[in-house]
C-alpha cells in the first residue's frame, strides 16, 4: 500500500540508513506508526526492530523517546545514529546536568544549534525523576513529543525472564499522557508475557506484528553431560568445529565460570570469565577483549546478557540446565546474528535440575513458577523424538511443524 510518505520513507531508508530495501514487516510497521496507531512488535533477535522506530522518528516533527533497559546498549545505539548524522541523546542516572538541560530544551522544542530526534532514557531515570515526567507531559501537551518507544518490553512482566520493577512505572504513561502513541518491542514473549505487556502498558488496541521466532541458521542439540569430562568435551567440540572462532559458554555459578575459563586455557582455547563477582573494570575488560576478537570464548553466568550484539558468535554452549525455555531461547539466540550457521549445544544431566530446585527453595513465592519453568526445560532436554525447534516455538505459542526444521536439530 502506498502512502503520501512512501517515497520519502524509502529514500531515507536508502540514503540515511543505507539499507538497500526493507526487511519483512518493517515498512508495514513504519506505516502503522506514521498513521498514528499504537504498535506491538514481536520479532526475533537481529530482525531489525530498531529501524521500525528510528525511521519514523526522522519523519515526525517532535522528539521520539525510547525507553531501553541497558545503558551500554543505549550508548551503542546513539553512537551508531550519530555516525549516520542523526541527532540522539542518551539519558541515565549519571548524565551530567548540562546534557540533561540540552535534552530538556529538545523536549520543549527549543532546538537552536541542537540536533535531536531521539532521546534514549533508562526506565530508572523515568521512574525516579519527577522533573523528567513533568517535562515529558508538557512536551506532549505542546505537540513536541511524537511518541514513546518501549524497547525490550518483556521487562514489564513479572512472568518474563528479565523483569525490571521500574518498567512497571511505564504503565502510567497512558494515563499521564492521554492519547500518547506507544510502540512496544520485544524479541521474547510467551502468550502470557504478551498479555501482560498489553495490559500493563494499556495498549490493548495496538496493532500487533509478530514474526516467526524460528532462527533457521541455528543448529540445536542436547548432549549428555559427563560431569568429570565436561570441560574436555566442550573443548573438543570447539576445536573440531570452530577453532579460533567466537563463542559463549554459559555456566551456573561464578566459581564454575572461573574453573571453566581456566580449563579452556589449558586446552589452548583463548577464554575469559564474565560474572557478577568480578569488579566492573575486569568485567568490562573481558567483554571488550571478546568483542574485539582478542579472546575467543567468554565463559559466563547469565549476567552476560541483554545488549550483547556481536554478530559472529558461532556457538553458544550451556554447561548446565537453563532456568527456563524463555531464558534458553534468549541466551542461545545470541549465536548467529549475522545469519550464518551456528551451534547451540546444551549439556544436560538430571542432577543439574536438582541443584536448581535447591536454589529455588529459599524463594518460596516464586517456587511454583520456577519449578514449572524448569520442568519445561527438563522435558526439552529429555525428549528424544520431538523436534527441538517445535518445542521452543510451541512454548512461544507459535504453530511450527517439524517439517520446517529441515533436520537442523539433533532429534530431527
Ligand atoms: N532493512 C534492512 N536492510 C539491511 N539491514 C538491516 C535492515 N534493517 C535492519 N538491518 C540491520 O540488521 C541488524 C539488526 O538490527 P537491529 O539491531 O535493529 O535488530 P533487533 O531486532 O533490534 O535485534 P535485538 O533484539 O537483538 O536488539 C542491524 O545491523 C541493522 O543495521
Amino acid at each position: 500500500q502506498k502512502f503520501d510518505w512512501t517515497e520519502k520513507l524509502r529514500k531515507i531508508n536508502k540514503h540515511v540508513f543505507r539499507n538497500p530495501s526493507f526487511r519483512k514487516h518493517q515498512e508495514e510497521i513504519i506505516n502503522t506508526i506514521l498513521s498514528g496507531h499504537d504498535c506491538f512488535v514481536l520479532m526475533p533477535t537481529g530482525g531489525g526492530k530498531s529501524l521500525c522506530y528510528q525511521l519514523p522518528a526522522l519523519m515526525s516533527p517532535g522528539v521520539t523517546i525510547v525507553i531501553s533497559p541497558l545503558v551500554s546498549l543505549m550508548h551503542d545505539q546513539v553512537y551508531n545514529l550519530n555516525l549516520l548524522r542523526i541527532g540522539a541523546y542518551c539519558i541515565s542516572a549519571n548524565t551530567p546536568m548540562s546534557e540533561l538541560e540540552e535534552m530538556y530544551s529538545c523536549l520543549r522544542g527549543v532546538k537552536e544549534g541542537i540536533n535531536c530526534q531521539l532521546i534514549y532514557i533508562t526506565p530508572e531515570k523515568f521512574a525516579h525523576s519527577q522533573r523528567l515526567q513533568n517535562e515529558m507531559q508538557r512536551s506532549f501537551q505542546n505537540g513536541k513529543l511524537s511518541r514513546i518507544i518501549i524497547d525490550e518490553a518483556h521487562c514489564v512482566s513479572e512472568w518474563g525472564h528479565d523483569f525490571r520493577p521500574d518498567y512497571k512505572m511505564l504503565g502510567a504513561l497512558k494515563s499521564k499522557l492521554p492519547g500518547v502513541q506507544i510502540m512496544a518491542l520485544t524479541a521474547t514473549a510467551t502468550p502470557r508475557v504478551r498479555r501482560d505487556i498489553r495490559n500493563i502498558l494499556q495498549i490493548n488496541e495496538a496493532y500487533t506484528f509478530m514474526q516467526s521466532f524460528n532462527r533457521p541458521n541455528l543448529r540445536y542439540e542436547v548432549r549428555k553431560k559427563e560431569k568429570k569430562k565436561s570441560a574436555e568435551n566442550i573443548a573438543t567440540f570447539i576445536k573440531e568445529n570452530y577453532p579460533g572462532e567466537t563463542g559463549i559458554i554459559y555456566c551456573l555459578s561464578k566459581n564454575r565460570c572461573e574453573e571453566m575459563a581456566a580449563k579452556m586455557q589449558e586446552f589452548k582455547i583463548k577464554a575469559l570469565p564474565y560474572h557478577a563477582g568480578l569488579d566492573d573494570q575486569t568485567r568490562k575488560f573481558n567483554q571488550d577483549q571478546w568483542s574485539n576478537d582478542k579472546t575467543h570464548v567468554i565463559v559466563a553466568t547469565i549476567a552476560f546478557g541483554m545488549g550483547i550484539n556481536k554478530p559472529d558468535v558461532r556457538f553458544v554452549i550451556h554447561e548446565s540446565l537453563p532456568k527456563s525455555m524463555e531464558g534458553y531461547y534468549q541466551e542461545s539466540g545470541r549465536a548467529g546474528r549475522d545469519g550464518k550457521i551456528s551451534h547451540c549445544i546444551l549439556y544436560y544431566s538430571y542432577s543439574d535440575k536438582l541443584v536448581h530446585d535447591k536454589m529455588a527453595q529459599d524463594d518460596f513465592d516464586k517456587k511454583e513458577n520456577v519449578r514449572n519453568n524448569l520442568n519445561k526445560m527438563v522435558e526439552y532436554c529429555e525428549t528424544q523424538f520431538t523436534c527441538r525447534r517445535q518445542l521452543q516455538l510451541h512454548y512461544f505459542g507459535e504453530n511450527f511443524g517439524p517439517d520446517k526444521c529441515g533436520k537442523t536439530c539433533d532429534n530431527c
